[in-house]
């Protein structure tokens, strides 16, 4: 059976001063945030995803991405190096929740860099984006880390969004699914699905073919109950004036030995 375990970590105070690097920056309203976020985290809990806080880095105001500090692959947790120096503060904290969650972990070190949001599996293919955050030394280390397990990795020029999984994610049957303005080369995937609308190309698979998305994607969520998914919309209206999304909010670990 496998485990329904997320890390999540709560926004902090200096959520305002977060990063922006292709969107013009707005005012984010901290107690809107905390509100979205905690609405993020009781529906994970709703469809039977245990969460744990990792501990808060409250001088980094991206904290909240948790998904950017670590990547799961198996039980193999593999501690990300942001791209970003001072999201770097992030990741140790990390490292303590996947520990005590029985991970085994492994991390990229200097001078590779990689993000979490930079990383999308598909099965046992683990597409890694090569952008702003993540460089080739990092994809280097992934592969690293992960192809022994029996991972396939697949590098993925990103040059129009900040992370891969900004630009792309995937349906729970593989298919990729992407905003064709912001996807540099659909063709890189064996099923390529183009959505209406950016953020409807970020699901989180809760499971059983219900998809977490962002509310801000109506047209994206009918046509995936069409395709006969239950989309779950969550706003995530503060988070994506500061270039997140759905995915990530938290990271899912999916196959712990209980
Ligand atoms: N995986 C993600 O999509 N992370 C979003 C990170 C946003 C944050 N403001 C950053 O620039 O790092």
């Amino acid at each position: 059976m496998p485990s329904q375990q997320a890390l999540v970590r709560r926004p902090g105070p200096r959520l305002a001063e977060g990063l922006v690097t292709h969107i013009d920056r707005r005012p984010v309203d901290p107690a809107l945030a905390l509100r979205q976020w905690e609405t993020y985290v009781q529906v994970l809990r709703d469809h039977g995803w245990q969460t744990t806080e990792v501990a808060p880095a409250d001088d980094c105001p991206d904290a909240v991405f948790v998904e950017d500090t670590l990547v799961m692959f198996r039980n193999v947790a593999l501690l990300a190096r942001p791209g970003a120096g001072p999201r770097r503060p992030e990741v140790p904290a990390a490292r303590g929740a996947a520990e005590a969650l029985g991970c085994s972990v492994n991390e990229i070190r200097a001078p590779g860099t990689l993000d979490g949001g930079d990383v999308l599996k598909v099965g046992d293919t683990v597409y890694v984006g090569r952008g702003g955050r993540t460089n080739g030394e990092g994809i280097r280390q992934l592969r690293a880390a992960f192809e022994p397990l029996g991972a396939r990795v697949v590098a993925v020029p990103v040059s129009r969004v900040l992370h891969l999984k900004s630009a792309v994610t995937a349906l729970p049957d593989g298919t990729v699914i992407g905003y064709p303005p912001l996807v540099d080369d659909p063709a890189l995937f064996p099923r390529f699905l183009p959505v209406p609308e950016e953020s409807g190309a970020h699901v989180v698979l809760l499971g059983g073919g219900r998809l977490l998305m962002a509310a801000g994607a109506p047209k994206s969520a009918e046509l995936f109950t069409d395709l006969g998914y239950q989309p779950v919309l969550v706003d995530i209206g503060e988070f994506e004036k500061l270039e997140g999304c759905v995915t990530c909010l938290s990271v899912r670990l999916r196959e712990l030995s209980a």
